[in-house]
């Protein structure tokens, strides 16, 4: 389905600065996506029910925001569900796009095939929430290229990617800002940037919630026009919208009304009028259908629900025989008996291979962590400043007999830094990508694996560096012995860091931002605990798994063993000391319970955690991606 320039600038443009717009943007008419089969999106008695847990009756309580809406958008219209605050159009949209499925019945068909959770249907749209988040630190071209290369993968040209990013950003109207950061794009600019990144795979359906809050009025008739404008290639686009304007709400093909979860009109925009007038309610003349419309649902004209809601129904029924009529004469049902010129033409490219997007996503993560190249210098500041504190503060008590004590407290010490830092450097990582995540895992940008993969693996060499950089001020500064100690020791301190990072990532992705940077230190400090001057039979009976669970005791206890145990030679026992008690280690690691220890068995305990709590925090993204 195709329009010449001046239908196009016809349809789309209402006023004058429109028109101008649409014609200054005849990189539309220039640009082609490949045919995309046309897909209707009916959907019949969808309930949407939510339960909470009343703490008050001690029961569970249910309430229904749907009910039983039903109702057709169809290909090469533009479709807008509106309604008074709270009726309920997000819930219908997340529920059409696929997004919500707990708590939700009915019918969703696709060309008359019901979708179910399968990935072919998820191909066929692309859903845009109302607060898209896109990443920040990267230009325009850069979030197009990359989200060229992850969705068309390479059995494509580079050639026609860079062609495609080039023509949609003409298309949308960000020729100019190619280079511009993400986060200096005005709101409306945003938008259709989200719009463009969803628009590289060509999917026949869009999603978007409230594609027009916060814009001014220019930019929502730009992002309506545009809307309107890739409805008329052929797409179904479904959008929430609050209160349009009059000159927006001419632009839309079809209106679907709801009030308190309930259809009260479901038609042409332009019947709206006339159907309100049938049912005794008179739009005032000069006033705008669409604010008219919402003064209706919100009661204002004392109407009863009911009536509108029943000749709805009525005018839905109406419908039916028609759209049965046309059904019959319909292209095809969705995947089977795709019309062989269609099939042709509809090469779908393939997205990159999981390997591949694990190196995009590694790579958009290294460039994103370039440009805040700011936090690592601070970061590295941070332990640079506390070795030389550290260092300074426990200076040469490496060696001696007589300050072994003030050297364990160092350890200690050293141990919990780098276990914080780790921890703490990655806890709120996933609460803030968590709405990115979800928008890009959901429009099927990548799996979660190269995505978890390439988070985990782009803070490792990070806080290595940070952790190798404390170690080697404050180890020299306090005196610790240069043998293969300090290997020993570097090795426990980094495999406890990055085992304390993996505790980090499973409690912000498992808890809200704000739990999280409390629960975080908690759990480090009360793991540390186990094995700090605390022997293992004087601890209550109870608490005596955690000894075995606590990565830091494994690591306390290797790097202690590691600088006092493998036959450490006697300590210096400095000349006005009477008598070193602890001149031979060996007493000293009597005394705190750290003899025998068997180095691999408590680097096998690090490593196994580690393993555990990624594997943890893989299952907790995986649920919260796919069961909502
Ligand atoms: N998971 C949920 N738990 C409890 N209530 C919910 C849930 N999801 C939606 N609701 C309730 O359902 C109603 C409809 O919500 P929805 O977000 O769909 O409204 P809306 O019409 O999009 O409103 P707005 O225009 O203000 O965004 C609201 O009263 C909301 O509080």
């Amino acid at each position: 389905m195709s329009c010449t320039k001046e239908e196009i600038v016809k349809c789309c443009a209402s006023d004058a600065r429109d028109a101008k717009y649409a014609l200054n943007n005849n990189d539309f008419a220039k640009h082609r996506f490949p045919k995309k089969q046309a897909v209707d999106v009916r959907f019949e008695n969808i309930t949407y029910t939510t339960w909470s847990w009343s703490m008050t009756r001690f029961q569970k309580e249910t309430k229904r925001i749907l009910h039983g809406v039903s109702g057709l958008f169809k290909a090469g219209e533009i479709s807008v569900i509106m309604g008074p605050s709270g009726a309920g159009k997000t819930t219908l949209l997340n529920i059409l796009a696929g997004f919500t499925t707990r708590g939700s019945a009915g019918v969703v068909k696709l060309n008359d095939t019901i979708r179910d959770k399968s990935p072919r249907f998820r191909k066929l749209s692309a859903y845009i929430p109302q607060d898209e988040e896109l990443r920040m630190a990267l230009t325009v071209k850069e979030a197009m290229t990359f989200a060229a290369n992850l969705k068309l993968g390479y059995s494509v040209s580079n050639d026609y990617k860079k062609q495609q990013v080039l023509e949609l950003l003409e298309m949308l109207g960000l020729e100019n800002s190619h280079h511009t950061l993400t986060s200096r794009l005005s709101g409306g600019q945003r938008k259709r940037l989200a719009v463009a990144l969803e628009l590289l795979s060509n999917p026949p359906i869009l999603y978007l919630d409230e594609p027009t809050t916060g814009l001014d009025s220019s930019s929502c008739t730009q992002c309506v026009s545009l809307l309107k404008r890739l409805a008329q290639e052929g797409r179904t686009i479904i959008c929430t919208i609050h209160q349009p304007s009059a000159l927006l709400f001419e632009m839309f093909d079809k209106l679907y009304a709801l009030s308190a979860g309930r259809c009260i009109y479901d038609g042409n925009t332009k019947d709206l009028v006339p159907h309100l007038s049938s049912l005794g309610l008179q739009c005032p003349p000069y006033h705008n259908p669409a604010d008219f419309m919402m003064e209706v649902a919100i009661g204002e004209y004392g109407t009863d629900m009911n009536v509108l809601a029943e000749a709805a129904k009525v005018k839905q029924f109406d419908k039916i025989g028609e759209s049965t009529k046309e059904k019959e004469s319909m292209s095809c049902s969705l995947f089977d008996e795709i019309k062989p010129e269609e099939k042709a033409h509809d090469k779908s490219p393939l997205p990159a291979a999981v390997v591949m997007q694990f190196l995009l996503l590694y790579k958009r993560n290294l460039l994103t962590t370039k440009r805040g190249y700011i936090y690592f210098i601070n970061r590295l500041l941070a332990h640079v400043a506390i070795g030389l504190i550290f260092g300074y503060l426990y200076k040469d008590v490496g060696f001696g007999a007589n300050t072994i004590l003030a050297n364990y407290v160092y350890l200690y010490g050293s141990l919990l830094l780098i276990v914080y830092t780790g921890k703490m450097s990655v806890t709120i990582s996933f609460p803030l990508e968590m709405k990115i995540l979800t928008r890009e895992h959901f429009n099927r940008w990548y799996k979660l694996t190269p995505y978890l993969l390439s988070v985990i693996l782009i803070e490792i060499p990070f806080q290595v560096i940070c952790t190798w950089t404390y170690i080697a001020i404050s180890y020299w500064l306090t005196a610790q012995p240069v043998d293969f100690r300090l290997y020993l020791f570097i090795l426990f301190c980094t495999l406890s860091t990055l085992c304390a990072q993996s505790w980090g990532y499973f409690i912000g992705a498992t808890t809200p931002i704000k739990v999280a940077v409390f629960l975080g230190p908690v759990i480090a400090c009360l793991f540390s605990v186990f094995g700090f001057c605390i022997r293992f039979f004087d601890t209550p009976y109870f608490f005596r798994w955690l000894f075995h669970v606590s990565y830091y005791r494994a690591g306390f206890q290797g790097i202690v063993y590691s600088i006092y145990g493998l036959n450490r030679p006697e300590l210096y026992c400095p000349e006005e000391a009477i008598y070193c008690h602890y001149s031979d280690p060996t007493n000293f690691l009597k005394e705190m319970d750290i003899v025998d220890v068997d180095l691999v068995s408590n680097i096998s305990v690090i490593v196994v955690i580690w393993c555990l709590m990624n594997a943890a925090t893989y299952l907790t993204l995986w649920i919260k991606l796919n069961k909502r």
